[in-house]
C-alpha cells in the first residue's frame, strides 16, 4: 500500500482498482463455469467535446500487457468526433478475449482514457484558438501529485507548447518551462529577483505583479532590462478590474518606449473563453492551469458487442465487431463491419481503417513515441477541427 491515499502501480495491475460488481460477476461466472470469448468496445455516447483528442491509450496497453487478449485501438493523438458521419458511435478501443481474463480492468481502462482524453481535448480547443501563440500547462498543482505526469502529457499531446512539471519533463523528454514564483520577489525584492532571473534564466520572464501596479512595473522592468523576453502578469482576481484593458494599456506603454520586443505573458484563472480576447489585447503567451487540468472527462464506456461469434449488446449500443475507416484527405469517418478495411471517399480520397492492433495475445506490438503522437495531434487539430 502507498504511504499516500492513492492506489499504487501494483494495485492497479492486480485489478484492485475496480468496481466491486466485477468481482461478484467473476465469482458467479467461475462457479457456473462460464468464461466465453467476448469482444468489448469503448465508445463515447454523448461526448462533452465536438472533437475528442484520444489520449491515455499508452497506460491501457501497459495494463493489458501479458493478459491473454487482443487489443485494437485508434492511435493516441487522433482528433475525431465521437460518432461517424452517419451517427454511428466510433469504437476507440476493441478488446477480444475470455471475459474472465480482463473483466475487472474495465474500471482502470476507462479511468486511463476518460480523464486524459478530456484534458487533451480541452487543450486542443485552446490550441485551435491560439494557433502559434504558445501556452504552457501550469495545472499540476491543482490535482493529485500522482497524476501530474498524466495531466502534463495529455495537455502536451493536446497542443500545449510546454509543461511546468519537472517529472513530466523527464517522462516526456522535454525541458520543463517555468518563469518565477511570487516567492522569489517576496524574498529578494523585485529588483534583485529580476536581476537574478535575468542573469540565470534561459527564458527571461519577469513576474511583475507582486508589489506594484502592472503598468509601472512593466515599464520599470523593460527600461532596466530591455532584453527580457516577457513580462508576466499573474494579477490576483481581486485586483484585475478590466484585465483586457490593463493588457492593452501595458502593450501601448511598452511600444511607446521602444520595448516592442518585450512580450506579455499572462497566467492565473485563464480558461478557453479568455484566450482570444486576451490575445487580441496583446498577450503573446499563456500559462494555463486549472481549466486544463480539471477539464471535463470524456464519457467513454466499455460494452460487450459480440459473444462467441454472436453479435449482441445492450440497449442503446451498436453490436458487432467493427472497423473505423477515415479519409486522410478530408477526415470523413465511417464505422463499418470489421471485414471492410478500405473504401472510396466522396471527396475522391480513400477511407482506410485506422484501428491498429496494439496487443496480440498479450504481446505488445507497438508503443508509440510521444513525439509521433503529438505530431499526429497537431496535424489533425489543424486539418480536421472546426471551431
Ligand atoms: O490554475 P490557474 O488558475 O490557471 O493558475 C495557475 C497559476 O498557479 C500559480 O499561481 P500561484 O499564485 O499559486 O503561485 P505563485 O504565486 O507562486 O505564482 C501560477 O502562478 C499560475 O499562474
Amino acid at each position: 500500500m502507498s504511504k499516500f491515499v492513492m492506489a499504487g502501480e501494483d494495485e492497479i495491475l492486480n485489478g484492485d482498482v475496480t468496481d466491486v460488481y466485477f468481482d461478484y460477476t467473476k465469482e458467479y461466472l467461475k462457479k457456473l463455469d462460464k468464461n466465453p470469448v467476448v469482444t468489448m468496445e469503448v465508445t463515447a455516447p454523448s461526448a462533452e467535446y465536438d472533437y475528442i483528442n484520444f489520449t491515455g491509450l499508452n497506460d491501457v496497453i501497459s495494463l493489458l500487457e501479458n493478459k491473454n487478449i487482443d487489443l485494437y485501438a485508434i492511435p493516441e493523438g487522433t482528433v475525431i468526433r465521437n460518432r461517424d458521419d452517419a451517427g454511428v458511435p466510433v469504437p476507440f478501443i476493441r478488446i477480444t478475449g475470455h471475459y474472465l481474463d480482463f473483466a475487472e480492468y474495465e474500471t482502470p481502462i476507462l479511468g486511463f482514457i476518460c480523464q486524459a482524453s478530456g484534458i487533451s481535448s480541452y487543450s486542443s480547443l485552446i490550441k485551435k484558438m491560439l494557433g502559434d501563440t504558445p501556452f504552457i500547462s501550469f495545472g499540476i498543482r491543482r490535482m493529485h501529485p500522482a497524476i501530474a505526469p498524466m495531466i502534463d502529457r495529455s495537455a502536451y499531446i493536446g497542443g500545449a507548447s510546454g509543461v511546468s512539471g519537472v517529472i513530466s519533463g523527464k517522462i516526456l523528454g522535454i525541458t520543463p518551462s517555468g518563469t518565477m514564483p511570487h516567492a522569489l520577489s517576496l524574498i529578494l525584492g523585485d529588483d534583485l529577483a529580476w536581476k537574478t532571473q535575468h542573469d540565470n534564466s534561459r527564458f527571461r520572464v519577469f513576474l511583475i505583479d507582486t508589489f506594484m501596479d502592472e503598468k509601472f512595473a512593466a515599464i520599470k522592468a523593460a527600461d532596466e532590462f530591455p532584453d527580457i523576453d516577457y513580462i508576466r502578469l499573474d494579477t490576483p482576481s481581486s485586483r484585475r478590474g478590466n484585465f483586457i484593458n490593463i493588457i492593452r494599456e501595458i502593450r501601448w506603454e511598452l511600444d511607446l518606449r521602444n520595448h516592442k520586443n518585450v512580450k506579455i505573458m499572462v497566467s492565473g484563472g485563464i480558461s478557453l473563453d479568455d484566450v482570444i480576447p486576451l490575445k487580441n489585447a496583446g498577450v503573446s503567451a499563456f500559462g494555463i492551469g486549472t481549466s486544463i487540468a480539471s477539464a471535463k472527462t470524456v464519457d467513454f464506456g466499455m460494452d460487450i458487442v459480440n459473444i462467441e461469434g454472436n453479435n449482441i449488446t445492450k440497449r442503446g449500443k451498436f453490436s458487432g465487431i467493427k472497423n473505423v475507416l477515415r479519409c486522410d484527405a478530408c477526415g470523413s469517418t465511417r464505422v463499418v463491419d470489421n471485414q471492410i478495411n478500405e473504401m472510396p471517399c466522396s471527396c475522391g480520397g480513400t477511407m482506410r481503417n485506422i484501428l491498429v492492433r496494439y496487443i496480440s495475445s498479450g504481446k505488445i506490438n507497438i508503443m508509440e513515441d510521444i513525439n509521433k503522437i503529438r505530431e499526429r495531434s497537431l496535424n489533425q487539430i489543424n486539418k480536421f477541427m472546426n471551431l
